[in-house]
């Protein structure tokens, strides 16, 4: 089934950017074509699932501030990124932070509907991003179903090694992050951006009292994020990765972000399903690589 012909996907524009509106028997989804970029997604009934800025700006070549970027083919700044990845870049070329795919258009391919579920599959022209003439080819597909689950999908068509790095940058809803745990890091290597890197050790659920900026590895397959306040647990169910960012900017850094009110961090949570660090992703020629998340919420009971 083509975009045009579902009446559960329908096409709407919101100030510069062209999104689909998808409507879902357990809830409801907001992508925009622009970096394909989840914008909202709320189960029905339910608080939203995903945070979308208050400040958004729809603008276009701009990533949204909120919802759920895709960083590729580098994470944060391409200079801590491991030698192999930045050895695919033309160096003689600015490089931006998470890479060069959230700021251009992509194209909505085939939309599938059965099973109680809707399936968008979009893909990424890469065979032209600057700076990184050796690209593999890229499909984000966004399946709405009874949970939603997104799939990252890399394919190295050409005959050399092909290095990068990734994450799905998804930006949490959350009652208050003052009372929000995270669980299942418990035990996990993580580099401690916010001091030079340093690896440290994971004891016990992640909370939050400041500003946090961490790359976990060894990532097990199943996080959940607590949050009493909004009596719920999200899980997030994620495979094809083993590193994972845990980011809240806390109050001075709040301050300097765009798109972003200054009390805006009690309310998000960015837990990025990732491939980064000495989790990086290295194709083969010919082979592919999926990395999929899954997203739900239960109640809290007791
Ligand atoms: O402002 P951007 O480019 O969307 O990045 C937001 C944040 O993204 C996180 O993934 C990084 O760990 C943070 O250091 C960064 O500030």
């Amino acid at each position: 089934m083509t975009g045009a012909s579902s009446n559960k996907v329908e096409r709407v524009e919101m100030g510069e950017l062209t999104c689909w509106r998808v409507h879902g028997a357990q809830g409801e989804l907001l992508i925009t074509q622009q970096g394909a970029q989840i914008l909202e997604y709320r189960e029905h009934g339910q608080q939203p699932l995903i945070w979308l800025s208050e400040q958004a700006a729809l603008k276009a070549g701009q990533s949204v501030r909120g919802g759920v970027p895709v960083c590729w083919p580098w994470f944060g700044d391409l200079a801590r990124n491991p030698q192999s990845v930045q050895a695919m870049h033309d160096g003689s070329v600015p490089a931006s932070a998470h890479g060069l795919v959230r700021g251009i258009d992509w194209q909505l391919g085939d939309i599938r509907e059965g099973d109680g579920e809707i399936v968008l599959s979009l893909s990424c022209p890469t065979d032209d991003l600057p700076g990184w003439p050796l690209a593999p080819e890229l499909t984000f597909e966004i399946r709405l179903g009874e949970h939603l689950r997104l799939e990252l999908i890399n394919h190295n068509r050409s005959d050399r090694p092909q290095a990068l790095s990734q994450a799905l940058h998804t930006y949490f809803a959350i009652g208050d992050i003052h009372q929000v745990r995270v669980e299942g890091l418990d035990g996990c290597r993580y580099l401690e951006a916010l001091e030079n890197w340093q690896e440290r050790r994971q004891q016990g659920d992640v909370s939050f009292s400041g500003e946090t900026d961490r790359v976990y590895l060894d990532v097990p397959g199943k996080l959940h994020i607590e949050d009493p306040a909004w009596q719920r647990r999200i899980h997030i169910h994620a495979s094809g990765s083993s590193s994972a960012v845990v980011w809240n900017p806390w109050i001075d850094k709040s301050q300097r972000l765009s798109q972003f009110a200054d009390d805006a961090w009690q309310r998000m949570l960015c837990i990025e399903t990732a491939k980064v660090a000495d989790d990086v992703l290295q194709l083969a020629p010919g082979e592919s690589h999926r990395l999929q998340v899954e997203y739900w919420s239960e109640p809290l009971h007791g």
